[in-house]
């Protein structure tokens, strides 16, 4: 396939590779600007995916959401160069996946669960994999250490948990040292504290300045982990806007606070955009401004708080509104009586 080239782009320093957790120099970030140009799919007479076109940029999380069906594990197929679009196409870095000369150090991905022999450990796996790249054995220990599998590398794969087969599977995807990430559903299978290691992963490798392009189908969880967004449903383009304005303008961004100095704390809490409303006595609902900042004020006058809740419930509402139509199998009571 013909790779374009974008202007200012220049080959890889051979070093490259080798840097491993070093911050990435800002002016480099263009490299793995990550961009889909109407990717549309056909699948027999079903179109799956239509006219899709985005944007990933370095040095933030991008999720990607959407309902289940959406067609995101396709477009992710197709920017890695599994998937040939019916039309339209896909660039990281301003080439081509296939294009690349060593993708593995330019595009980690955890797709669906990887192929790994079960007789296998860990280790070996890795190995095999770094060797056929021509990456360092340290680098296969460190990834083995980012991702809490030092201890159980000797273990052999097919003993694996789905949280540890995971885990795994993003320790293959940073193997490389890849200035971009894309990872298909990443926290499937992880118990809470993965989630939070997860979440705490992707933030570092954004700060790094990578592209970290994450698919869910959880607002809830995306919207702890991302900044930015792109959402679809069933294969178009739904919104592309950061999280902060999502929450602004789905209104979720209110705040419950359970008191009993309401009158005081509304009188501390008054500042242009700030909007507070009261139903119940000692309870408010805000608006304007984060459950941090209340906190903090009550706390600056000895106020007591008994409950003080931001409302991500109504942000996932927010994002089923959206989807809704979009949904492939919607949950009706028919459904469940069938
Ligand atoms: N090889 C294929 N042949 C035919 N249809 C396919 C194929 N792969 C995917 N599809 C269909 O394309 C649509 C999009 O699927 P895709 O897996 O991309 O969605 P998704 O958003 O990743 O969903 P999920 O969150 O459930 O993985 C679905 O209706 C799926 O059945």
């Amino acid at each position: 396939m013909q790779a374009t080239v974008v202007p200012g782009y220049d080959a890889p320093h051979p070093d490259y590779r080798h840097r491993s957790d070093a911050r990435r120099p800002r002016t480099h970030e263009h490299r793995s600007m990550l961009t889909a140009h109407e990717l549309t799919k056909r699948y027999g007479d079903r179109t799956v995916v239509t006219d899709l076109s985005f944007t990933v940029r370095p040095g933030t999380v991008t999720g990607f959401l959407g309902p289940n069906g959406a067609g995101k594990s396709t477009t992710m197929r197709m920017i890695l160069g599994l998937d040939a679009p019916t039309r339209g196409h896909a660039t990281v870095g301003g080439r081509s996946y296939a294009a690349h000369p060593a993708p593995l150090t330019e595009v980690g991905a955890l797709l669906e669960a990887r192929s790994v022999h079960p007789g296998r450990t860990a280790y070996h796996h890795l190995r095999a994999l770094a060797h056929t790249h021509g990456i360092s054995r340290a680098r296969v220990e460190h990834v083995l250490g980012l991702t809490g599998l030092t201890d159980v590398a000797h273990r052999r794969v097919k003993g694996f948990s789905l949280g540890m087969g995971q885990r795994l599977g993003i320790a293959a995807a940073l193997l490389g040292d890849p200035a971009t990430v894309v990872l298909d559903e990443p926290v499937n299978g992880l118990d809470p504290e993965g989630v939070l290691w997860i979440r705490t992963l992707l933030t570092s490798l954004a700060a790094e300045g990578r592209t970290v392009f994450v698919s869910s189908h959880l607002m809830s969880e995306m919207a702890l982990t991302a900044e930015h967004l792109v959402i679809i449903g069933r294969g178009r383009l739904l919104a592309d806007t950061t999280v902060s304005d999502f929450v602004r303008d789905s209104g979720a961004g209110t705040t419950k606070v359970v008191t009993p100095e309401a009158d005081t704390l509304v009188r501390l809490l008054a500042a242009p955009g700030v909007d507070i409303t009261t139903d119940t006595p000692g309870t408010l609902q805000v608006r304007g401004t984060d459950a941090e900042h209340i906190g903090r004020t009550a706390a600056a006058h000895g106020i007591p708080l008994h409950e003080l809740t931001p409302a991500t419930a109504s942000l996932e509402e927010a994002f089923m509104d959206l989807t809704r139509d979009a949904v492939e199998y919607p949950a009706t009571l028919e459904g469940a009586a069938a």
